[in-house]
């Protein structure tokens, strides 16, 4: 679904943040909250920039193949090499927790021990090893979310004012004792198995993968280095052909390394939805679908659902692997499919999409952006994958934007 044809009710609430208000909050019928253009976005425009609430890491770092800090999140390999972060001599265990935080530099240590690496989350750290494997994620975000609420009122009321109802997570049962056994007396107000369950939910509908650096040899198996939640990235909905995709940096320079940024794929007219895919855009009908419901609680209705859930599942494998064989030739071939509607069987409207914004890297699965246009708004024809970070030059990036004014080649 998009902007043009729901009826938006525009909510009270404020546009998103600075630099530059590119979207704004609407409530669309069946959707909930969205990000909604405030003008015509170019592509490759950046239309948001987001801090994350909280961070927390998706194992023990003795499970972490690549060991990275435990408050700046980026990995000891990357801070060898950078020229601007200190490294004062290497991994630096915490001298409670030992090996269970490392971190990459005095300063990182000084400031997690004052925010994300409070005294009693270290102490609980040390239980965590306790647990079955496939509990340390959520019990290290549930640890995260009370040392939030404990540090930051304020933050943990925005976490909890995301999105995420769905049906109490199984861990819930088994993770809040254990919470309850860490948390410094007296209790937060207000916690309890419902908060803990609530809490896990949000999670599980809004969290943002940070993930390990792209490597061929993984065969697309791609570890998450991180979580976190982005208040603002929260208000994206999900489309199974996005107009937006998501760029993390997490190895960069600077404080700001872990924001995540989002930046629009083509053209976006005023008043459309922007979304963003959750996952890679070459996961199969059937898989999107048992994700959305079973992670985020609803069916996916997008334009390339309704194509594609009247396909058995050979012609969905046929049509992909045409799509990525054909290459040049081929992607003639199927826009003058798209251009005349498709004839029916094995009709493949939106492979235009795959086409141009899909990564060609084996086992990758990322999106294409093209790079910020220039501050005098030249549009780049570098286009970025999301995943590998693999840069593209694109030729008559311009043109092939015109076909319908928003790149897609979905009727719409
Ligand atoms: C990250 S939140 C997105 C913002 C959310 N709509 C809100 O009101 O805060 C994810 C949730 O939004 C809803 N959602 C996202 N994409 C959707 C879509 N394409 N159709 C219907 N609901 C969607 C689902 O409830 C999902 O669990």
């Amino acid at each position: 679904m998009r902007g043009g044809v729901n009826r938006i009710t525009e909510s009270p609430m404020a546009s998103v943040a600075p630099p530059e208000p590119l979207l704004k909050v609407a409530d669309l019928p069946g959707r909930g909250r969205a990000l909604v253009a405030t003008r015509p976005i170019k592509p490759g425009e950046v239309l948001l920039s987001d801090s994350p609430l909280l961070l927390y890491p998706a194992t023990l770092p003795s499970a972490a193949v690549f060991p990275f800090c435990s408050r700046c999140f980026r990995s000891f390999r990357s801070v060898a090499t950078s020229s601007s972060v200190s490294t004062g001599g290497g991994p630096l265990p915490c001298p409670s927790c030992a090996s269970l935080s490392l971190f990459c530099s005095r300063r990182c240590l000084s400031l997690a021990v004052t925010s994300s690496h409070s005294s009693w989350l270290c102490r609980a750290l040390l239980h965590l090893p306790s647990l079955p494997v496939d509990l340390h994620a959520p019990a290290l975000f549930l640890l995260a979310a009370y040392n939030l609420a404990a540090s930051s009122p304020s933050d943990f009321l925005r976490l909890l004012s995301l999105e995420g109802a769905l049906p109490d997570a199984p861990e819930a049962a088994a993770l809040h004792p254990f919470v309850a056994s860490l948390l410094p007396r007296p209790l937060p107000s207000g916690f309890s198995p419902e908060l803990t369950a609530a809490l896990l939910a949000k999670d599980k509908s809004n969290a943002f993968g940070l993930m390990e650096p792209f490597r061929e040899e993984d065969a697309g198996e791609r570890r998450v280095r991180a979580y976190g939640i982005y208040p603002n990235a929260s208000f994206f909905n999900h489309d199974c052909l996005p107009n937006a995709c998501r760029f993390d940096y997490v190895d960069g320079d600077g404080d700001r390394n872990t924001d995540i940024v989002v930046r629009a794929i083509h053209d976006i007219p005023e008043g459309r939805e922007v979304c963003l895919s959750y996952f890679p855009v070459n996961w199969s009908y059937a898989e999107r679908q048992r994700r959305l419901t079973e992670d985020y609680g609803f069916q996916c209705e997008c334009d390339r659902c309704q194509v594609e859930k009247n396909w058995k599942d050979d012609e969905e494998v046929e049509s992909m692997e045409e799509e990525e064989e054909e290459g040049g030739e081929g992607m003639e071939t199927l826009e003058e499919e798209n251009n005349e509607g498709g004839d029916g069987d094995g009709d493949f409207p939106h492979a235009y999409f795959f086409v141009r914004y899909l990564c060609d890297r084996e086992n990758c699965g990322g999106t294409l952006a093209p790079q910020p246009p220039s501050p005098h708004g030249t549009l780049s024809n570098v286009m970025e994958c999301n995943v590998c970070g693999q840069l593209r030059m694109e030729d008559n990036i311009n043109e092939d934007v015109a076909e319908d004014g928003d790149g897609s080649m979905i009727d719409e």
